[in-house]
This record gives C-alpha cells, sequence and structure tokens, in this order.
C-alpha cells in the first residue's frame, strides 16, 4: 500500500473509533442499567420507530461546551441522538435522548443537536419526533441549559400547526422538560417507565408534605385518565414507537399537504344495518357511540385520542374510503354524554388540531346539554365550553354533522350545527333537536297549565306528548333548513362518503387578523 493509502486508512479508522464511541453512549455498563428496566437504547428505539436503514444521523460529533463544571467530562453524543428517516417511506426528523449519557439531561448543545433538526424539519415541511428520557436540565451548565429549553420550546410554539410534533415520553420527564412535550400536538407515554411532572415527590414532600411515589405523581396512568396532559398510554417502548407510526399515518407531513390516502378493500357503500341494533328510539336509553364509529369507518378502524379521559366525549381518527377523518362524539354512557369543562377542552384542542392538518371533521351528536352544578360553573364552565364553539367556527376544513339522536340547546351549538359553521348537517329518522328535553320544557311552559289542573298527572303527560310531537323530532328543524337530509341510519356511510367527496376541495377565507384570541 502506497503512503498515500495508509495515511487514509489511518484516519477513516480513527473516525470509525470516534463514531463507535458516540455509538456507545454512557458505556456497557449504562446501557445494561438501561435495558435491565425493560427500556430500549435510544439508538434501538430509533431502529425501531423508523423505516430500516432509512436513519441518517446528523451531529455524530458534537460535543459539549466546556464550562467550570464540565472540565473533563465525557458526554459522547451530548447525550442525544437526531436525524432523519422515513416511516411508510415519508421524513420524519426524530431526537432521541440518551440517559446512559449524564441521564439525557439537556446541556447548551445538546439542546443545539434537537434544535437544527427541528429547524430542518420546518423547513423541509416535515413532522418531529421527540423521544423523551432525561433528567432534566444539565446541573452543571446552569443558565446555558435553561436557554437550551428555551430554545426548543421556542420552536415548539413557531412550529405548531405547521408540522404535526410529536412526543414519546420513555423515561424521565422533569421539571422544565415537561414544556417541549406539553407545546407538541401529542404525548405518547410508556406505562411504568415514564413520568412527567413540574416538581418531584422529594420537594412536593418539603413544601406540602404530600406523600406520593413518581408514578402516582405522574405516570402514564395519570397523564391519560386524570390530567389529561398526555394522549395515549402504551405498555413498553416498542408499543409506544408502534403508536407513533400509526398515529402518523393520519396526519399530512405539513400544514400545506393532505393526509395520504390509505386505500380500502371496504366497501364506499356497505350498507349499515347493524346501526338499527345499536341505536334504539328511546332517548334515555344509551348505547355505545364506539359500536356506532366502528360500524361507518374503514375496515372497523379507529384510533382514539384519550380514550380514558372525559370520556364523555369520544375524539380520534379513522378513515372514509381511504381519506383520513377526525371524529368528535358525544359518549351517551358516561354521564349521559353532557359537555363538561374536560369535555370541551378535549374537544377544542381535537378539533383544532384537525383544521391546521387539514382533516375533515365529523360530529356524531346525542347531547342533552352542558352539565349542570355549581363545581361546574365555578370552575369556568363558561370559559371552556367557549373553546369548543371557537373552535368549531375557527375551522375550515370540511365539517359534517350527524344528529343521532338527541340534541339539546347550547350543547346544540357546540356540537357544530349549520349555524356554527358545519357545511352539511344530516338527522337519523331517531334525532331530536329542541331547546331542551319535552319533560323539562312542558314544566317550564305549561306550569301554570299543570298546577292548576284538577289532575297534574295527567295535563303534565298529556303537554310533555305535545312538546314531543312539535320538537322531539328533526324534521321541525330540517323544515328550517337547518338540517340538511334526515336519512335512513342503513345508508349511513354511503352518504358520509359521498359528502365529504363533495367537500374535498372547499376553501373558506376568514377576515384578516394577527391571530384568533381563543377563551382559554
Ligand atoms: C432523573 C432521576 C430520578 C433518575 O434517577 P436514576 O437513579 O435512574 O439515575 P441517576 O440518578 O443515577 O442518574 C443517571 C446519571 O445522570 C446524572 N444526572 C442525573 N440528573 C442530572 C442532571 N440534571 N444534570 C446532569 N446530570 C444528571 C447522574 O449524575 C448520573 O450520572 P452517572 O451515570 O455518571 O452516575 C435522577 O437522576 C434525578 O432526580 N435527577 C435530577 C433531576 C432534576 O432535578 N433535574 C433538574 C430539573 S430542573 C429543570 O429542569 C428546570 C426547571 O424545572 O426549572
Amino acid at each position: 500500500m502506497t503512503k498515500v493509502g495508509v495515511e487514509l486508512q489511518e484516519l477513516i479508522a480513527a473516525m470509525e473509533q470516534r463514531r463507535t464511541r458516540v455509538e456507545q453512549g454512557g458505556g456497557p455498563e449504562r446501557l445494561k442499567k438501561q435495558k435491565a428496566g425493560g427500556k430500549l437504547t435510544a439508538r434501538e428505539r430509533i431502529e425501531a420507530l423508523l423505516d430500516p436503514g432509512s436513519f441518517l444521523e446528523m451531529g455524530t460529533f458534537v460535543e459539549h461546551r466546556g464550562g467550570r463544571l464540565m472540565q473533563g467530562v465525557d458526554a459522547p453524543g451530548e447525550g442525544v441522538v437526531t436525524g432523519r428517516g422515513t416511516i411508510d417511506g415519508r421524513q420524519v426528523f426524530v431526537f432521541s435522548q440518551d440517559f446512559t449519557v449524564l441521564g439525557g439531561s439537556l446541556g447548551k448543545m445538546n439542546a443545539a443537536k434537537i434544535t437544527k433538526i427541528m429547524d430542518m424539519a420546518a423547513r423541509t415541511g416535515c413532522p418531529v419526533i421527540g423521544l423523551n428520557d432525561s433528567a432534566g436540565a444539565r446541573i452543571q451548565e446552569g443558565v446555558d441549559s435553561l436557554s437550551g429549553y428555551g430554545e426548543i420550546f421556542y420552536r415548539n410554539a413557531i412550529y405548531s400547526g405547521a408540522v404535526p410534533q410529536i412526543s414519546a415520553i420513555l423515561g424521565p420527564c422533569a421539571g422544565g422538560a415537561v414544556y417541549s412535550p406539553a407545546l407538541t400536538d401529542f404525548i405518547l407515554m410508556s406505562e411504568g417507565s415514564s413520568y412527567m411532572f413540574i416538581t418531584g415527590p422529594e420537594v412536593i414532600k418539603s413544601v406540602t408534605r404530600e406523600d406520593v411515589t413518581f408514578d402516582q405523581l405522574g405516570g402514564a396512568d395519570v397523564h391519560t385518565r386524570r390530567s389529561g396532559v398526555a394522549h395515549l398510554a402504551y405498555d413498553g417502548d416498542e408499543a409506544v414507537l408502534a403508536g407513533i407510526r400509526d398515529l402518523l399515518g393520519y396526519l399530512p407531513q405539513n400544514a400545506h399537504e393532505k393526509a395520504p390516502a390509505h386505500p380500502t378493500q371496504d366497501p364506499a357503500t356497505r350498507m349499515n344495518e347493524r346501526l338499527l341494533d345499536i341505536v334504539v328510539p328511546d332517548q334515555r336509553k344509551p348505547y355505545a357511540m364506539h359500536d356506532v364509529i366502528h360500524e361507518l369507518v374503514d375496515d372497523g378502524t379507529f384510533l382514539e385520542i384519550q380514550p380514558n379521559w372525559a370520556k364523555n366525549i369520544v375524539v380520534g381518527f379513522a378513515r372514509l374510503n381511504g381519506e383520513s377523518v377526525g371524529i368528535v362524539a358525544n359518549n351517551p354512557r358516561v354521564m349521559a354524554g353532557t359537555l363538561n369543562i374536560d369535555a370541551s377542552d378535549k374537544a377544542a384542542r381535537f378539533i383544532r388540531t384537525c383544521d391546521c392538518y387539514n382533516i375533515p371533521i365529523l360530529t356524531l351528536v346525542d347531547v342533552t346539554g352542558f352539565l349542570p352544578g355549581v363545581a361546574q360553573e365555578h370552575a369556568g364552565i363558561i370559559r371552556h365550553g367557549a373553546k369548543m364553539l371557537y373552535a368549531y367556527a375557527e375551522a375550515t376544513v370540511p365539517k359534517v354533522t350527524l344528529i343521532t339522536r338527541k340534541s339539546y340547546g347550547g350543547a346544540y351549538l357546540a356540537m357544530n350545527s349549520r349555524d356554527m359553521g358545519a357545511d352539511v348537517v344530516y338527522a337519523w329518522p331517531t334525532a331530536a333537536v329542541a331547546v331542551m328535553g319535552a319533560e323539562g320544557a312542558a314544566n317550564i311552559v305549561y306550569r301554570r297549565d299543570i298546577q292548576s289542573s284538577d289532575n297534574p298527572d295527567a295535563t303534565r303527560a298529556q303537554k310533555i306528548a305535545e312538546y314531543k310531537d312539535a320538537f322531539d323530532n328533526p324534521y321541525v328543524a330540517a323544515s328550517k333548513g337547518y338540517i340538511d337530509d334526515v336519512i335512513p341510519m342503513e345508508d349511513t356511510r354511503r352518504v358520509l362518503i359521498q359528502t365529504f367527496e363533495m367537500l374535498r376541495d372547499k376553501e373558506e377565507a376568514r377576515p384578516y387578523k394577527k391571530h384568533g384570541n381563543i377563551p382559554l
């Protein structure tokens, strides 16, 4: 071999040696500890997430900036692996925090690696996926690490609605670190091995004397059932990563595009006779709205978002004849499907998510009203309910509403009535649109007649029947044009598919503004 050839080989070997050192992260012992907890390493996670062989790493040799407390500290890869890859052939950018390197803590250059791929994602119009597993701000770097968080939060906010941002929580996510995921579109957590909180159990104990474990304070169960902070929980890293792939299939690459079509064998004209067994005409008998959704959508596949929080409303993604659609539906089985504070927040957020990513919205209505009660009023149901009204009115994507049974009062409007901007409103023959239920209405309107009657019960029953006759049906609303058609239940899938096809190229302008001022 020539002298030049030998020199070149030495340079290549040196590069490989450096690369291997970076790829080994915190070293074999720490990698073993990471895996002992049933978790994948940062690099294994990327491999499991992306299409095989598609990962292109960026910033491999980035190192920390030093500083007095970081002298002599070795941090291979700076505690985070970053780059691009594909999922189902579509480009995404990903960062994966490496807990084996200084606990995956976030310093200035660690943040610089993350913001670099966020910027590239925004410029190329691709989703960003963050795999979080970090002990938080790197204590040794002081204010530099806080600045790093700031640079990430800033981008989370300004890229919000431009490209989808998805956060997986696969380990600790504490202190300021929680606000990056919180600013993204979706948070997915692994059960038993991840947690999110602002201040940990020790600080809480010293301040409030409350005794609580990491999991009780901010585990997947807490955030997907009680706080509503996270959207989905899965058993283990692999399941979370598969969940991200699934979710991305319903989303476009960016705000300029539409979600990809997924051709289906499920016929567009499939009849829905099963609905006749699911929904009974008796307004007081609950039924499973999930069964209705499964019957209508392609292959019965529905990706429910936040399935265990505010269960009185159901939101999620499905497809109709291969096209992505966001579904918002009352759930008559929980709190009679009434709207409360959490349900309003959940629905409003989902509606806005659909709108910014060009996903048409199907609203299925069976609602008696907003939940009455002092607690709800004092906690600001007015402010929260207003978010739903705002979100529907603001949304310019195709919006189709189907009233399955009752639709009363303010909730009729909050569930995207014609006046609130629905493009098309349908009702089943079982539907009833009124200011309130017949019993309540008769008691108020005919109180004097009932009180002065020789037989108040008979008079009340007669007045209820009269009111039902007048309003407890879809035809009064249909006669005034508030409902476009009353359709046979078994023909619903075909009608919905054709309606969304009709609206596919819909455009709707809004007056100039800097941005709207949604009630928060
Ligand atoms: C996250 C943990 C519960 C994980 O506990 P474990 O027992 O699994 O792991 P561990 O403690 O051995 O930590 C693994 C390695 O990471 C290092 N390490 C942990 N936290 C670190 C941090 N914040 N900065 C720099 N290094 C850190 C440890 O020294 C150790 O190094 P080695 O492997 O060499 O031994 C704990 O590490 C922890 O409580 N860390 C501090 C969390 C924190 O307070 N962060 C700052 C938040 S303030 C913030 O973010 C801003 C704000 O909120 O305002």
